[in-house]
């Protein structure tokens, strides 16, 4: 492997388990580093040595412990480790017979908090302003995804938006850690390394996201389109019933494992400034460059605060139009462009259209134009558009593919 994991799909963690070498290439797997101790190693021992004994284990043995413990619970039942409120390091193997902590610049005193450990492979991906890897719960061998974002040296300035992120997660943390939702990517903990770097914990989601199967495939079969947007929005209507936004919500990060499960990914934490400072001078648009062709109208004028959940409804029809069409929503226009055309759509009522080739049913139009609602106040909650009968599939129909 050169490093990164093959784009696409991704593979499952049943493939990740069987070549783990391939995938950790710079850890000894078979290093005897983690110690144990069993407190009765044998109730049944007849040469009367019933007190602790301490033993090694290799991460490659934990790791194959930990894969026969998922094949035997089913994978709705399976609960992730949780690594909140843990000092979360990341160590490697070095020939010493223990975990040594991976070097970082001005290593900190201990703080008190317990350690929990884990190891770097490969890499997954880079996004605008930080990598995910594939990583491995050093102690519990669970496999699992992490998003490491450097943060910039400033001076004491800290408004870059990795700043803003890192603030956005110390300041969610405590709601984040406790959302459970199937069709959630599950945030596992969060770990900050002031002015130097974030890790961000998550489970691992094979496959890959509905916008990287867009370009793959092209426009998705109608009923998998129903099929995804009825699961991204019953995860909306989870996470803005805990008060959660989702100023982020586009094709890029909305994850599909192998059996067409949806996980929204990036929820809850935003790279959005706290004030209106941004972009377009008075505007409150300070999202991701990329982001800008899924964002609501109404969000690039109101000055400060942004209004509630609506533009997140605006966003799941920009996702539908990924879908319907394969490519992303405002596909003719360019960025510059599209800053201006949603200026105009304010003052004439357009939305992102559909090219002339693609046709859509007449419910299917129905739940483009509920989203698309010029009014945020008259676009639906996620809750009601969720039963919209566009979105009824076939009682039979099982996901068999995107085309
Ligand atoms: N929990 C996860 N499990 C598996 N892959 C993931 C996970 N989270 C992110 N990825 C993948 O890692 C890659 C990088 O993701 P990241 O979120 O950093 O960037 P992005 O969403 O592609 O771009 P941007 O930074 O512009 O939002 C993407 O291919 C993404 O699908």
């Amino acid at each position: 492997m050169s490093g990164q994991l093959p784009p696409h799909p991704r593979p499952t963690q049943g493939t990740i388990y069987e070549d783990l070498g391939a995938f950790f290439p710079r850890i000894d797997l078979e290093e005897p580093v983690v110690q144990y101790t069993v407190e009765n190693p044998s109730m049944s021992s007849n040469n009367g040595d019933n007190g602790p004994r301490t033993f090694w284990k290799s991460l490659g043995l934990i790791a194959r412990e930990r894969r026969r413990q998922q094949e035997i619970s089913s994978p709705v039942d399976y609960r992730y480790t949780q690594l909140w409120g843990y000092r979360i390091e990341e160590v490697t193997t070095a020939g010493t017979g223990s975990l040594v902590p991976v070097a970082t610049p001005n290593p900190e005193p201990h703080d008190g908090r317990n350690s929990a450990k884990w190891v770097k492979g490969e890499l997954i991906g880079r996004g605008t302003y930080g990598r995910t890897y594939i990583a491995l719960n050093a102690t519990r061998g669970e496999l699992i995804a992490v998003k490491q974002i450097e943060l910039p040296q400033t001076n004491g300035q800290d408004n870059s938006p990795q700043h803003q992120l890192a603030r956005s997660f110390n300041r969610e943390s405590e709601t984040l850690k406790d959302l459970e939702h199937t069709n959630i990517v599950k945030y596992l903990g969060f770990e900050m390394k002031p002015s130097v770097y974030i890790d961000i914990f998550m489970e691992y989601v094979p496959g890959g996201s509905v916008g990287s199967y867009t370009q793959r495939y092209g426009r998705f079969h109608d009923c998998v389109t129903k099929s995804f947007t009825a699961q991204i929005l019953s995860a909306l209507e989870y996470l803005h019933s805990k008060g959660i936004r989702n100023r982020d919500l586009r094709g890029d990060n909305i994850l599909v494992d192998g059996f067409g499960t949806c996980k929204i990914s990036d929820y809850g934490i935003s790279y959005w400034t706290d004030t209106n400072s941004n972009l377009q001078g008075n505007s409150a648009f300070v999202g991701l460059p990329g982001s800008l062709f899924w964002t609501a109208p109404e969000t690039f004028v109101s000055p400060g605060e942004i209004p509630g959940f609506k533009p997140e409804i605006w966003s799941v029809g920009c996702v539908a139009i990924e879908m319907w069409t394969g490519s992303r929503p405002w596909a003719e226009e360019e960025m510059v462009a599209v800053m201006f055309k949603v200026r105009k759509l304010l003052n004439n009522g357009l939305a992102p259209s559909l090219p002339e080739d693609v046709h859509i049913s007449e419910e299917a139009e129905d739940f483009r134009q509920k989203c698309f609602k010029r009014n945020p106040q008259e676009r639906p909650s996620a809750e009601v558009l969720r039963r919209h009968p566009y979105l009824t599939l076939p009682p039979d129909w099982r996901f068999n593919g995107f085309v």
